[in-house]
């Protein structure tokens, strides 16, 4: 297997997991951070200690709070910052990134403002670029465990996503490779505005049958967004669709849905982010969301329910109410359409 020479920016949890399958795998790792403190205490404890406390990184991971340093001669890029902040790291660091380097998108979100997509931000921020996105059920915590977990690495050209499922698979993480970035990049968002949900309603107490709702007519409402941006249905049946769904949605690992239960509880929006203490994607993407059903006039009802509990104030109960006396429907009405995204080369 050839071995490769990968940065990866961010180190909070999935930066450093994906470091620890990496340099498993016999690649060179570094691992870019902000944050002096953190790099010296990874270099005197080799743990992480604010992100994944119990994970013992291997030597070999080298950690780098100089970026021009962890950028050099860097063959693949990966970019595991929180969305909102990717572009300014972009744009401070242009000049930096090799130009023959693959860059994979592993973050999981959507623009605010712009309602861009990762793979938009960078085209528009660095030019253009090999890409590849990585998506999928996978909880930091579980994979720097080794635990078994799967996950799709989407690029327009077969190659590069090949490229990415070597790199990343073993014996406990196994990859599949999908044409559709679109589809996976939006999937890998849009789940975590339904995952917040979720713990909204588990925070509650409402039950199982109201998540399993929220799931099921939650995955339509993604699907619906996703085909009329151009995206597979086949792709929100898969990993980074319905797969990550279900894993947020119903762990306690999820920062989405344990934010979501501390708003169903009653706390404030930024009690909950204070309470979690690590980026909860879902609160600016359901706004990001909440734009893209408009400009694509189609009905989201599940994410506008979510904006406005979120951003409006409302009662959760007002809202769930609302969602439940809407006009009634028939299942088989909605059309979303098959759609099949082919690679280019
Ligand atoms: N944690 C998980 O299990 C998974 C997370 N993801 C996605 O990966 C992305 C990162 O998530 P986590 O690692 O969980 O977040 P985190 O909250 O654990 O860590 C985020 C890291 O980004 C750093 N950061 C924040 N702003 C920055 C900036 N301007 N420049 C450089 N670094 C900055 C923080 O200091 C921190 O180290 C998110 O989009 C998330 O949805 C995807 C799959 C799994
Ligand atoms: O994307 C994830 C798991 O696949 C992580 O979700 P959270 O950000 O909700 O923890």
């Amino acid at each position: 297997m050839n071995s490769y020479q990968v940065t990866i920016l961010g180190a909070g949890s999935w930066g450093t997991a994906l470091a620890t399958v990496l340099n498993k795998n016999g690649h060179n790792v570094k691992l870019w951070m902000r944050n002096e403190d953190q790099k010296e205490n990874i270099l005197k404890n080799r743990v992480n200690h604010a992100y994944l406390p119990d994970v013992l990184l291997s030597e070999k991971i080298c950690p780098e709070t100089n970026i021009k340093k962890a950028l050099k001669n860097a063959e693949v890029i990966i970019i595991a910052i929180p969305t909102q902040q990717i572009r300014e790291v972009l744009r401070e660091n242009k000049s930096l990134f090799p130009e023959n380097a693959l860059i994979i998108n592993v973050s999981k979100g959507i623009e605010k403002n712009t309602y861009f997509t990762i793979s938009q931000i960078i085209k528009e921020e660095l030019g253009s670029y090999d890409f590849c996105v990585v998506s999928g059920p996978s909880h930091a915590e579980e994979v720097a465990m080794k635990l078994p977990t799967t996950l799709v690495a989407a690029s327009s050209r077969r190659i590069l996503a090949e490229k990415a499922q070597n790199m990343l698979m073993n014996e406990y993480l196994r990859v599949y490779t999908n044409p559709d970035v679109t589809g996976v990049e939006l999937a890998g968002a849009l789940k975590n505005v339904i995952a917040f949900g979720a713990g909204v309603i588990d925070g509650i107490g409402y039950g199982d049958n109201a998540k399993a709702a929220l799931m099921t007519r939650g995955i339509t409402e993604m699907a619906r967004l996703g085909s009329v941006m151009g995206s597979s249905l086949n792709t929100f049946a898969g990993l980074s669709g319905i797969g990550d769904l279900i894993v947020t949605c119903t762990s306690m690992h999820s920062r989405n849905r344990r934010a979501g239960i501390l708003v169903g509880q009653g706390k404030s929006m930024n009690e909950a982010l204070e309470e979690v203490g690590m980026v909860v994607e879902g609160v600016s993407t359901a706004q990001a969301v909440y734009e893209l059903g408009k400009k694509y006039q189609i009905d989201l009802p599940i994410t506008s329910a979510i904006y406005q509990v979120l951003y409006e104030n409302k009662n959760v109960e007002e809202a769930v109410l609302h969602l439940m006396t809407r006009s009634k429907k028939n299942e088989m009405e909605e059309i979303v359409e098959y759609r099949p995204v082919e690679w280019d080369v």
